[in-house]
């Protein structure tokens, strides 16, 4: 557990210190990732709601036709087993039976028997009527013309016939015809028998089903020719609908079917159901308006679209505030190093105006005593020797007073810099002790080394040959006193040795100036 903290630690740290780009580049990653799952998401779900109605609406409209297949191929039946009975009595009792009293009573306990029938009626062989169950006869009782008619004189077959829907010539109303061949005995023509529908039916039993404001319904013969549509329209009774799309798909895909479509006699779009009667060649189809199934849908979906627009407007607010922020961050830690940065090379100047000497450019007494401090403890953990060099320049006072004072600060100047010039140990620390009087500390250095190093110093200094009227040479020197320690084997301090150095600077002053005196050892 020990071992895993300072990983765990390390690991947090790493996290804390990603570069901003990074996390800018994570914030654009997230955001744009949350964005679009949750478009894609609501899209899905959006998409899917519709297919789900559209998928209702196939079902509604499937069981719709189904119901009105069942209507009428029921209705076209019961009409087609009131002729077989009464096709039964001609057949065995020949057409003339037709002509008596009692066959109209029988024709009309038929046709009060199927309540959907509008009549049924017996034609000869010229299509001339000769008996009906209705009880007045108002217009030509003839239908010679007609095409039901006509298709039994040239059709042996004795099926039913279902005929396009016509106005009837007694009455006046739109009318379904279903016929049958009558026979004579040796297989000749001899009439026919025809039971008809009124169209009404049909459309009475169209309108009990909720279609909505757009919805239709058809029932048309297999050709094409409408027999009634919802919405009712009397001049689309008997048109030919074979060109529209609906029977085109009738066509195109058998029996039943559901197909989203584009109506020809309204242009509107809607789901259709189509199949056709499983006994007579018709087709019914109905159908659903695609607007009407989607009115909620759209109104969810747009109820849904502004929710999204919504969110999507506050994530990318609040997306563009996170990456705000990491900008800002950046800025502030950038301006904030910035700040530590100049703020270090402010306090290294100050520290080392602190520790310097303004005139002279060396370091000051304050450095000095640190320096003594640090280095005595160095050299009694080390063992090793610690020297001290004292350099006073000759007879200055002489100087300012014949050069000026400001020329005396020059001289020091120069002298200062000379000392640094003349090459030193990189641990060497050279100061202005105080006036002028200089002092350079030599760590690691016995008394002859130091001897030698003021040696050196005094040399360069003599060397630049800087005129002084007041001194006896003529030119400004110096004299130094050097001495040295071990500390940690002796029994000096830090003020021995420089009480011992000063003692050397005296003796070297005593002995006449310009040299360099010992404090153990004096040359
Ligand atoms: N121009 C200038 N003079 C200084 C400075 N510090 C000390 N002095 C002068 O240095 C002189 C030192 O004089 P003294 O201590 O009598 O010694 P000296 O005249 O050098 O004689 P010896 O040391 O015996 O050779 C004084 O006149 C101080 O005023 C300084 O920073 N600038």
């Amino acid at each position: 557990m020990h071992g895993h903290l300072p990983r765990l630690r390390k690991v947090f740290r790493r996290s804390y210190q990603l570069r901003p780009r990074t996390i800018r580049a994570f914030a654009f990653a997230f955001v744009g990732l949350v964005i679009l799952s949750f478009v894609g998401a609501e899209g899905w779900s959006v998409w899917q709601a519709r297919e789900d109605r559209l998928d209702n609406a196939r079902l509604t409209t499937m069981n719709m036709t189904r119901a009105l297949v069942q209507q009428a191929n029921d209705t076209i039946q019961a009409a087609d087993i009131a002729l077989v009975g009464v096709v039964d009595v001609l057949e065995n009792d020949g057409m003339d039976a037709a002509a008596k009293p009692n066959f109209k009573i029988l024709l009309q306990r038929t046709a009060i028997r199927f309540p959907a029938l509008n009549s049924v009626s017996i034609y000869d062989s010229q299509g001339q009527g000769i008996a009906t169950s209705r009880t007045v006869i108002t217009g030509r009782f003839a239908i010679p013309d007609r095409e039901y008619f006509r298709y039994h004189v040239t059709h042996r077959e004795t099926t039913a016939h279902v005929g396009a829907p016509v106005r009837s010539v007694t009455s006046g109303k739109w009318i379904l015809p279903v016929s049958r061949r009558i026979n004579r005995p040796d297989g000749s023509f001899a009439g026919i028998a025809v039971a008809t529908i009124d169209v009404d039916y049909f459309a009475q039993y169209q309108n009990s089903f909720d279609i909505g404001w757009n919805g239709a319904i058809l029932l048309m013969m297999d050709n094409g020719t409408v027999i009634v549509r919802r919405p009712y329209d009397p001049a689309l009774i008997g048109a030919d609908l074979s060109k529209g799309v609906v029977y085109r798909a009738f066509l195109g895909n058998g029996e039943r079917g559901s197909a989203v479509l584009t109506g020809v006699v309204d242009g509107k779009k809607r789901m259709y159901s189509y199949q056709r009667l499983p006994d007579y060649p018709v087709i019914v189809s109905s159908a659903l308006a695609v607007d009407d199934v989607l009115a909620h849908w759209r109104e969810d979906k747009q109820r849904t679209t502004a929710i999204e627009a919504v969110v999507l407007a506050v994530l990318c607010v609040v997306g563009y505030r996170l990456i705000r922020l990491i900008d800002e961050r950046e800025q502030a830690q950038e301006e904030l190093r910035q700040a530590k940065g100049a703020l270090e090379v402010m306090n290294k100047s100050l520290e080392r105006l602190s520790l310097q000497d303004s005139l002279t450019g060396l370091g000051n007494r304050r450095l000095f005593d640190t320096a003594l401090a640090e280095e005595f403890a160095r050299a009694v953990r080390g063992g090793t020797p610690l020297a001290l060099l004292l350099i006073d320049v000759d007879y200055f006072k002489r100087y300012n007073d014949h050069y000026g004072h400001l020329a005396g600060d020059v001289c020091l100047r120069q002298i200062g810099e000379t000392l640094m010039r003349t090459g030193s140990r990189p641990g060497d620390v050279a100061v202005r002790y105080g006036g002028e009087e200089l002092a350079v500390l030599l760590p690691e250095t016995d008394e002859a080394g130091a001897i030698a190093m003021g040696e050196r110093f005094r040399i360069a200094i003599h060397s630049l040959e800087l005129l002084h009227a007041g001194s006896p040479v003529g030119i400004v020197t110096v004299s130094v006193g050097a001495s040295a320690c071990v500390p940690g084997l002796d029994s000096s301090s830090a003020e021995s040795l420089i009480q011992a150095t000063d003692k050397a600077l005296y003796v070297a002053k005593e002995s006449g100036r310009n040299q360099v005196r010992g404090a153990t050892h004096p040359t």
